[in-house]
């Protein structure tokens, strides 16, 4: 299995359960593994045949500047899912973490794997 990985991809969102994550944004820490539907890009070399992680990037950068979730488990879904729908990945991996948001905790966060259902 051939996988396209992101990771320490950091942007600011709006995210949490108390009413000042509603107004202040935080930055998060996303990092990815993404399986690919193919690995022809390997042997022809044409972007056409890859999964283009720049649209990726743009993509979830889309998610966290429009959508607002209270739940870090609710964004990791929610990137799961468009990744398996809109790039037809076969499988994913999505962690995301908060930094520093609980004294004495550096980073905190869920990790969750999905794939695309049968039938
Ligand atoms: N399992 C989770 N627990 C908590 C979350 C979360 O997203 N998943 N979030 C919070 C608060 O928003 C936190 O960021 C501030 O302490 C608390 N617990």
């Amino acid at each position: 299995m051939d996988i396209i990985f992101l990771h320490d991809f950091k942007a600011k969102t709006l995210i949490g359960v108390y009413p000042w994550e509603r107004i202040v944004p935080q930055t998060i820490q996303l990092d990815l593994e993404i399986a690919l539907p193919s690995s022809r890009a390997c042997q022809t070399d044409d972007i056409h045949d890859a999964l283009d992680y720049a649209l990726i990037v743009d993509r979830i950068n889309n998610i966290l500047t429009n959508k607002h979730f209270s739940l870090l488990e609710a964004l990791a879904e929610h990137i799961a899912q468009t990744i398996l729908s809109e790039f037809h990945a076969p499988w994913v991996k999505v962690s995301v973490a908060k930094l520093g948001i609980i004294r004495g905790v550096k980073k905190l966060g869920v990790r969750i794997e999905r794939g695309q259902r049968r039938g």
